[in-house]
C-alpha cells in the first residue's frame, strides 16, 4: 500500500516555501510506515488523477497563474470527477483561487478557474500580507490554524462551499468576512503559506487520514511526538495573538 501524492505545476506554483507541505504529508506518513510517491504534473503532462490519494496545488504570482491557465482548463472534468468522488487536495493562495470561477487580476484580467468551487477572486487596491492565526472545527485539540499570507486577490465564497476557518489575526479570504480558506468534501483551499503543513500537524494528519479513508485502509494513524509541531504552533500563536 502507498500514498500517491500528485504535486501539481510544482515548477510554476511554488512560493514561499510550499513544497514543504510536501514533505511535511511524506515524513508524516513514512513515520508510521505507509509509503509515499510524489509525481510532479506540469503542463501537457498526462494527470491519470484516478491513481491520486492527494492532489496538491501551491501559491503562484499572476503571471504564472496566466501561463498554466491553459493547460489547467484541459483537466478540468477529471479533476470535477475526482473532487465529487472524494479526493483529498490542499490548494494554497493561488492554487485556492484557480479551483474557483475566476480570478479577475488588477488589470482586469480575467483568469477563468476550474469552476469545482463555488468561489470567485478579484484582486484589491492592497496586498494582503502578514501572520495569520485562524480558528478551526478540525478534529483535534488544536483550534487553531496558523501561516503566513501574502496575495492581493480577495476571494468570496459561495454557499455551496463552507471557510476553512475563521480569522483571528490578518486577512483570509478577502479582510471582511472574517473567513480564512475554504472546505468542500475533502478539499482544502487556504490563503496561508508558511509552509503551512510543518506548523499545522492536526491538519497534515487530517489530509493523510481522509486519503486512506477514501483507499478503504484502516486509518488510525499513530500519534505521533508533535512537541516540536506545537511548539512552533505556539509561537506563532504566542507572538501575535496573545501579545497583540
Ligand atoms: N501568494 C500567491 O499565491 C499569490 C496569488 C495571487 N497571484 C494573488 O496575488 O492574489
Amino acid at each position: 500500500m502507498k500514498l500517491h501524492i500528485y504535486h501539481l505545476y510544482p515548477d510554476l506554483l511554488d512560493l514561499y516555501g510550499d513544497r514543504g507541505n510536501i514533505l511535511a504529508l511524506t515524513a508524516r506518513s513514512k513515520w508510521r510506515g505507509v509509503e509515499t510517491e510524489v509525481h510532479k504534473i506540469s503542463l501537457g503532462d498526462p494527470l491519470r488523477i484516478e491513481k491520486a490519494d492527494i492532489l496538491f496545488m501551491g501559491g503562484g504570482s499572476d503571471r504564472e497563474q496566466n501561463i498554466l491557465v491553459e493547460d489547467l482548463g484541459k483537466r478540468r472534468e477529471e479533476i470535477k470527477e475526482a473532487v465529487e468522488d472524494g479526493l483529498v487536495v490542499l490548494a494554497i493562495c493561488g492554487g485556492y483561487q484557480m479551483l474557483g470561477q475566476y480570478y479577475q487580476t488588477g488589470e482586469d484580467i480575467r483568469i477563468p478557474g476550474l469552476s469545482i468551487l463555488d468561489l470567485y477572486t478579484v484582486a484589491g487596491q492592497k496586498r494582503l500580507i502578514g501572520n495569520v492565526i485562524a480558528e478551526s472545527d478540525l478534529p483535534s485539540s488544536l483550534k487553531t490554524i496558523v501561516g503566513f499570507e501574502n496575495h492581493s486577490g480577495k476571494t468570496y465564497l459561495g454557499s455551496e462551499v463552507q471557510p476553512l476557518a475563521r480569522i483571528l489575526r490578518g486577512y483570509g479570504n478577502n479582510g471582511e468576512d472574517g473567513t480564512e480558506g475554504v472546505r468542500y468534501k475533502n478539499v482544502f483551499g487556504t490563503y496561508l503559506h508558511g509552509p503551512l503543513l510543518p506548523k499545522n500537524p492536526h491538519l497534515a494528519d487530517l489530509l493523510l487520514r481522509l486519503a486512506l479513508e477514501r483507499k478503504g485502509v484502516d486509518s488510525e494513524l499513530r500519534q505521533l511526538d508533535d512537541s516540536w509541531e506545537i511548539a512552533a504552533h505556539q509561537a506563532v500563536v504566542n507572538r501575535f495573538l496573545k501579545n497583540g
